[in-house]
């Protein structure tokens, strides 16, 4: 086993699932509510911690909104990024797509342009002293109304060079892809790649409609897929990535137990899944972390990280030409270990 740990730590890989917002540490969320004079609802680091007990989806969202209200300048989106990008290149990440959520600064009154000049500073620094490359997808929150999205691809217009896709998150059940048709085939038009959480929390049924309606190019989560055999056969004939995220499914309490992870079963029917952090300051673990429990509680073996590594590079947004290079690299690491 720790022979495996050791191969999974300096593994390369892509993330392709992290949301920004998520990647909060408490410590960072303190120091930037004290920069910004914001009083937290928490007297310290510890009680914050203690906080992070969940049941379901809709218990962690409430309170990573709320974690958002120390976020004001563009210096504090930079310094966000970059605790991530330093913590991410440790974990051997080659490669990042982040997301963020527009609306849930936009909404308290944080301009568009000050969260995307703090990410695109930390992009740039990241990719200049890290050596990563980094893509930012920007998700709609589907808890609010289309127009929301529409004036919130408005907004990304003079950045659109600088977005790699659109995606879509926050509250799933009640809340169906359909609900964003006219943004997504808008946000298609502008030449943007589209991705969409899906079969996290919501039935396969919210799956069918992400690839059938908004006609996404990647799966995020979509764990569900296993309660629908003809979508997983199709999924796995199209090669579509899913970026599933098990610490995360274990803290929302969508998976009940580790041991019985989707994940494996999908590898083995042949789809193209990856692992994710996705909100790894909130779910107790970064990509490594997720990497190792699949380890320990599924049994996964060096081939199969190599497999999900692969499918990482895969399944992201770059050219054909950096994906081929990344791929070398990996290949270099398995025959050298
Ligand atoms: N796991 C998740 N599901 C939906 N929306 C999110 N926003 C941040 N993390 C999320
Ligand atoms: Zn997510």
């Amino acid at each position: 086993m720790n022979n495996l740990i050791k191969f999974i730590a300096a593994l390369p890989k892509a993330e392709l699932h992290l949301h920004i917002e998520g990647s909060l540490e408490p410590e960072l969320m303190f120091e930037l509510a004290k920069r910004n004079k914001v009083t937290l609802p928490f007297p310290d680091v510890e009680s914050v911690k203690a906080a992070y007990n969940f049941n379901n989806l809709q218990e962690f969202l409430d309170i990573y909104y709320q974690g958002t209200n120390v976020l004001k300048t563009e210096e504090d989106f930079c310094d966000l990024a970059m605790a991530y990008f330093y913590r991410a290149h440790r974990d051997n990440v080659l490669h990042s797509e982040i997301f963020f959520d527009p609306q849930s600064h936009t909404e308290r009154g944080i301009p568009f342009n000050v969260v995307m000049n703090g990410l695109l500073a930390a992009v740039t620094k990241a990719e200049a002293e890290l050596g990563m490359s980094v893509q930012l997808i920007m998700c709609f929150l589907r808890h609010l109304d289309e127009e929301s999205a529409f004036a919130t691809l408005r907004m990304a217009e003079p950045f659109l060079d600088k977005i790699t896709g659109v995606g879509l998150d926050s509250s799933e059940v009640g809340n169906p892809p359909s609900k964003f048709r006219h943004v997504f085939a808008e946000a298609r038009q502008k030449g943007l790649k589209l991705v969409a959480h899906a079969g996290e929390e919501g039935d396969a049924s919210y799956i069918k409609e992400a690839l059938d309606i908004l006609n996404i190019d990647r799966i995020d989560h979509g764990n569900r897929i296993t309660e629908d055999r003809l979508l997983m056969t199709r999924a796995a004939r199209s090669a579509i990535a899913l970026t599933i995220c098990p610490l995360s499914n274990q803290k929302l309490q969508v998976v009940p137990d580790l041991r019985n992870h989707p994940l494996p079963y999908l590898l083995r029917q042949g789809l193209r899944v990856t692992i994710n952090s996705d909100d790894p300051a909130y779910f107790g673990g970064y990509v490594n972390d997720n990497y190792k429990a699949l380890a320990e509680y599924c049994g996964l073996k060096a081939a199969d990280f190599v497999e999900i590594a692969r499918n990482s590079f895969l399944g992201s947004f770059l050219p054909d030409q950096t994906v081929a290079a990344y791929l070398d690299v990996l290949d270099k690491y398995v025959d050298s270990f």
